[in-house]
């Protein structure tokens, strides 16, 4: 889907001085077997900050921690040392790589689960799923159930619930990870227009430098395991992005030879 510019209903450029929406401060975990004697280093010393409203990508190699660091912020794990401080006051949403859809409920029961769990009312709850799934290309789609949809439309379903709270900080873990490239590259068209027109701070976790250029304001470079920050890195893609042809642009290129040159000179433990 190719965005016009008069979709775009904000202005999508981060502020310099936006307020810090996430700060992650030396942050260590290491993972005890079931002896309690050996341990494993995840991650060491991550240090970083994303402003509220930005679009952040890690990318590292696997097994460096990307996920141990997000699920630390989603308050799934506790670190071992350090801190971290998220400026909101709902829990961040979270988007994991296998879609998390519940195959006893229809496409709108699934988005509207979260909403059900708070009591939200009936109607409210009827007017906010129709939002969601005109703004996932889902509409159509509202009675079916999870075996009937492809599993890029079931990822749809998992953002669509995601946002249907309205959280401010927005945790993707390789949400696009087990999809072809053809609709990944849809889906991350799809996620660069809704993200444009809500807001909200995203966090998202990837193997493909490709996928980090096209979706992020900066990419943050981990090191093998145990794995900390190498590299922060602003992207200078103007906004609203488009796709397929961002990839004409000499620097994209450019860049995705630098973050691969930090991938291959990172010391492998
Ligand atoms: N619950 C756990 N218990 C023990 N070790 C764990 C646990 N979770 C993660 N680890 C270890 O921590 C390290 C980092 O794992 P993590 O899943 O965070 O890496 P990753 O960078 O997300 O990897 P990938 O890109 O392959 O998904 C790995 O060595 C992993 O085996």
């Amino acid at each position: 889907m190719i965005v016009h510019s008069d979709e775009i209903s904000r202005d999508v450029s981060v502020p310099a001085e936006a307020a810090p929406a996430i700060e992650v401060r030396d942050l260590v975990k290491a993972f005890y077997d079931v002896s309690g004697d050996r341990i494993t280093l995840a991650a060491a010393n991550v240090n970083f900050t994303v402003k509220r409203g930005e679009f952040v990508c890690i990318v590292g190699p696997s097994g460096c921690g990307k996920t141990t660091v997000l699920r630390i912020l989603a308050g799934l794990e506790q670190p071992f040392s350090g801190e971290f401080r998220l400026h909101t006051s709902a829990q961040p949403a979270m988007v994991f790589q296998e879609a998390s859809v519940l195959p006893w409920l229809t496409v709108a029961q699934n988005v509207a689960f979260p909403l059900k769990l708070k009591g939200v009312a009936a109607k409210e709850q009827r007017a906010r799923v129709a939002e969601l799934l005109e703004l996932t290309g889902l509409t159509d789609f509202a009675d079916a159930r999870p075996h009937q949809l492809s599993g890029g439309m079931k990822q749809r379903v998992s953002v669509a619930r995601a946002l249907v709270d309205d959280r401010d900080i927005l945790l993707m873990d390789e949400p696009f990870g087990a999809l072809d490239e053809q609709t990944r590259l849809v889906l991350q068209q799809e996620l660069l227009r809704i993200w444009e027109r809500t807001g909200k701070t995203v966090v998202f976790i990837t193997h493909s430098v490709d996928e980090a250029l096209t979706l992020a304001d900066r990419v943050l470079v981990m090191s093998p395991r145990p794995g900390t920050i190498v590299a922060d890195l602003p992207v200078p893609f103007e906004r609203p992005r488009d796709v397929v042809e961002m990839r004409r642009d000499k620097r994209f290129w450019d860049l995705t030879y630098e973050v691969w040159r930090l991938l291959a000179v990172s010391p492998e433990h």
